[in-house]
């Protein structure tokens, strides 16, 4: 991107400038905010009784609703990057609509992640307190924000990722009636996994307490 386009983009709104050292940074999964990324190992999700290992699988699997074996061979990876790795030859073959789904797919992949080990990632989500929410990325200005200074203070990028995790942690500060154990499927065309039509997703917690009730 050229130094005119960027400061296009930021007059525009799309782009966001952030001093780094203001913000919690998400960068490597083993910082402090690690856990906070799709390439955080150790939050495992549950869709239509399937074990997805990682958010980012999961992510990377909506886009091919119609390649059932693709999906599989994502879902199956311990490692996220991996997951990424095989998409990627794919891209071109992403369902027709991906681009205009996708933030919606995002969010809902993080409600996923948060209904399914609420007290990791929701508790990691609060102690951010106040603090912008950054994903730092060395390609990507979309999801993250790239470091744009020969000191490395000052990142600038869409930060699409980062505002739907504070958003999500708004949400759960708001959330005295526990709506957020429950994840209703998208409503878009073809939203399932290996064949099936992605149902509702519920935290452990809520089915640990209805079965407590028979
Ligand atoms: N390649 C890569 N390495 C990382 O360390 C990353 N955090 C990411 N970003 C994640 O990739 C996902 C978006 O994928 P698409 O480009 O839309 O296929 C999203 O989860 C980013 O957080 N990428």
């Amino acid at each position: 991107m050229t130094l005119n386009s960027d400061l296009n983009l930021l007059k525009n709104g799309l782009m966001r400038k952030y001093v780094r050292n203001e913000v919690v940074v998400v960068y490597k999964t083993k910082e402090a905010f690690g856990g906070l990324s799709n390439m955080a190992s150790g939050y495992p999700l549950n869709i239509n009784d399937i074990c997805v290992l990682t958010t980012e699988a999961l992510y990377q699997a909506c886009r091919f609703p119609h390649m059932p074996k693709i999906q599989q061979e994502i879902i199956g990876q311990y490692n996220p990057m991996i997951s990424k790795k095989i998409s990627k030859p794919y891209q071109a073959f992403s369902r027709p609509d991906w681009n205009s789904v996708r933030f919606k797919v995002m969010r809902w992949c993080l409600r996923v992640k948060l209904a399914q080990n609420y007290e990791e990632f929701g508790g990691l989500l609060l102690a951010t307190g106040n603090r912008p929410i950054v994903e730092q990325s060395r390609k990507d200005d979309y999801w993250g924000a790239k470091l744009v200074d020969d000191v490395g203070n000052v990142l600038v990028g869409q930060n699409v990722l980062g505002r739907l995790l504070m958003e999500l942690r708004e949400k759960i500060k708001k959330d005295t009636e526990n709506m957020l154990y429950t994840v209703r499927p998208l409503n878009i065309p073809d939203f399932s996994l290996l064949d099936q039509p992605i149902g509702i997703i519920k935290s452990h917690k809520l089915e640990n307490r209805q079965k407590n009730l028979f």
